[in-house]
């Protein structure tokens, strides 16, 4: 009996040591800088019990090593490799991109088949064969055609607030704006329109926040799970992006858009319209690689988990910046109606993209808030970083390692961004964007796999933010959160509370 308990007694310690012990040296034997990991969990206990957001877990890990261009973290047993110095970061996303051409999957292809086939997932010949097609439906002339369509979104956001007797409004500006950024999805990516500013109860918005709530415990749950669990098994327990109803929802509205854009001749849906004409080209000229249905929807609702949440945290924290900064928000505006004068009260496309002040908020923005706060690369063929520094010794990332790219770390890091607290739209003017340390400013990644919807956002954010601020003033109030901090329990950029801040109509006095 004795034999039998000390045998069990060695068997799990070997267990325990081999699956949870040993696995948290994997850096340190490649002779790589690592913190303190705890065993089992690596260095993402406190992200999983929602004490620390992700991003800060990195920062700490980041400043701690010290003079060095990348360390070693683990998320459980799994190594990650996070990559510190910017000519690296280039190296990695731009010259060896052949070695590091995929993203890790959040959720395994077979738990949720329909996000597997969204571009942001797609790997190797399927990534290669998605990418032009979708570039089609971003580029400069198709991003025009889109700005009425934007424009008539922002001009129902003003009207329903210019339309309320109060002259202040407290407004929680991410509520505000996801309406906003849900009814230019409708409208350009599924072609239909909804008013979701004065009927924030239609259908379209209700699935969608759904869809986009980032923050939601199973999608956290999956994506933790992901790392440990394999797909059969998350399958089973249900644990993926998009649910069956979402996902039938959004295929009925497609379908029912091109159907009507058939009849009508004319389809509104910018997106859907490139795909379709390659689907039909594929058809006919019999290519192997054809798209079906699902291959569309996949990419349609992009626009939900990458371009919306996004792009209304984008605007929500410009709002919340320019309410702090009295200043630079009169000279926004200044700009914005001296545009607006000399086009004779019609900002056009052209127009809004000559706004350099807009710019330099836009900018100084992502610098400060990089919504996504990181980027993943996987190792897709085994790679040696060389040795530039006397300390450093050449070390191979294996294929399959996971490597990170801390766009906050890098963007909060004072060695490129002095007091890189403050908000300061000046590190964007032409003269001191010119001696900004090359690839340190990377809110949109870089590379062949950098985001697709860069120019759609940008222009998304500047629309409203124009018709914000040359109707409105924002100013903090006493709900205003200062300084705001991010959401311990989030994995990427999120206020730790809602942004709350005053919106006065503006008087002719100060406009
Ligand atoms: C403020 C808004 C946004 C930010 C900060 C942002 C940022 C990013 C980042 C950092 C990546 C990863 C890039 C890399 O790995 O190098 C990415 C990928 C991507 N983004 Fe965005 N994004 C935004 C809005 C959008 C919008 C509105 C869309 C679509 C409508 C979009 C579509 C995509 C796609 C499709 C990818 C994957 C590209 C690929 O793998 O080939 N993003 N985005």
């Amino acid at each position: 009996m004795f034999s039998i308990i000390v045998g069990l007694v060695i068997m799990a310690s070997t267990i325990f040591y081999y699956f949870c012990v040993r696995p948290m040296n994997y850096w340190k034997r490649k002779g790589v800088h690592q913190g303190y990991p705890s065993w089992l969990f690596g260095d993402i206990l406190r992200n999983i019990l929602g004490l620390e957001c992700f991003l800060i877990t990195v920062y700490d890990g980041y400043m701690n090593a010290a003079n060095k261009r990348y360390f070693g973290m683990y998320m459980f047993a799994k190594p990650l490799l996070v990559i510190k110095d910017p000519a690296l970061v280039m190296e990695i996303t731009v010259k060896a991109f052949d070695n590091f051409a995929d993203h890790h999957d959040i959720i395994p292809t077979e738990a949720d088949p329909l996000w597997a086939k969204s571009l942001v997932q797609l790997k190797g010949e399927d990534w290669r064969f998605m990418r032009p097609l979708m570039s089609r439906s971003f580029s400069v002339s198709k991003i025009k055609t889109m700005y009425k369509l934007m424009s008539d979104c922002a001009k129902n956001f003003v009207d329903h607030f210019k339309n309320r007797i109060e002259t202040s409004i407290e407004l929680n500006v991410l509520d505000v704006t996801a309406r906003y950024t849900n009814d230019v999805i409708a409208s350009v990516a599924f072609g239909v329109t909804v008013d979701s500013m004065n009927n924030p109860d239609n259908e379209f918005f209700q699935v969608a926040k759904r869809t986009t709530d980032l923050t939601r415990f199973w999608l956290n749950l999956s994506a933790f799970a992901a790392l440990v669990l394999p797909g059969s098994i998350m399958k089973i327990f249900g644990l993926r992006f998009f649910d069956e109803d979402v996902r039938k929802y959004f295929f009925n509205v497609l379908q029912d858009s091109l159907r009507m854009g058939k009849d009508s001749g004319t389809l509104r849906s910018q997106l859907i319209e490139s795909l379709l004409e390659a689907q039909s080209a594929a058809k006919k000229d019999g290519s192997l690689r054809q798209l079906d249905d699902d291959d569309i929807l996949a990419q349609s609702l992009i626009f939900f988990v990458g371009g919306s949440e996004t792009v209304s945290k984008l605007i929500g924290f410009i709002c919340y910046e320019l309410a702090m900064n009295k200043e630079m928000q009169d000279r926004l505006r200044a700009e914005i109606l001296d545009v607006s004068r000399e086009n004779d009260g019609e900002i056009t496309y052209d127009a809004t993209m000559k706004m350099e002040y807009m710019d330099m908020i836009i900018s100084e923005s992502l610098r400060k808030w990089p919504i996504m706060g990181g980027i993943d690369r996987i190792c897709t063929k085994s790679y040696k970083i060389e040795p530039v520094t006397p300390d450093e010794q050449p070390i191979i990332i294996e294929e399959g390692t996971q490597t990170w790219i801390p766009i906050w770390s890098i963007h909060h890091d004072p060695k490129y961004f002095p007091d890189p607290e403050k908000f300061d739209p000046e590190r964007f003017n032409e003269e001191r964007k010119k001696e900004m340390y090359p690839y340190a400013y990377n809110p949109f990644g870089l590379g062949p796999r950098s985001c697709l919807g860069q120019r759609f956002s940008l222009l998304k954010c500047k629309i409203i933010i124009m018709h914000i601020i040359s109707n409105f003033e924002l100013e903090p109030c006493q709900k205003t959160k200062v300084p705001l901090g991010l959401l311990n329990k989030a994995f990427l950029v999120n206020p730790e509370v809602d942004i709350i801040v005053n919106m006065k109509k503006c008087t002719p006095k100060n406009n």
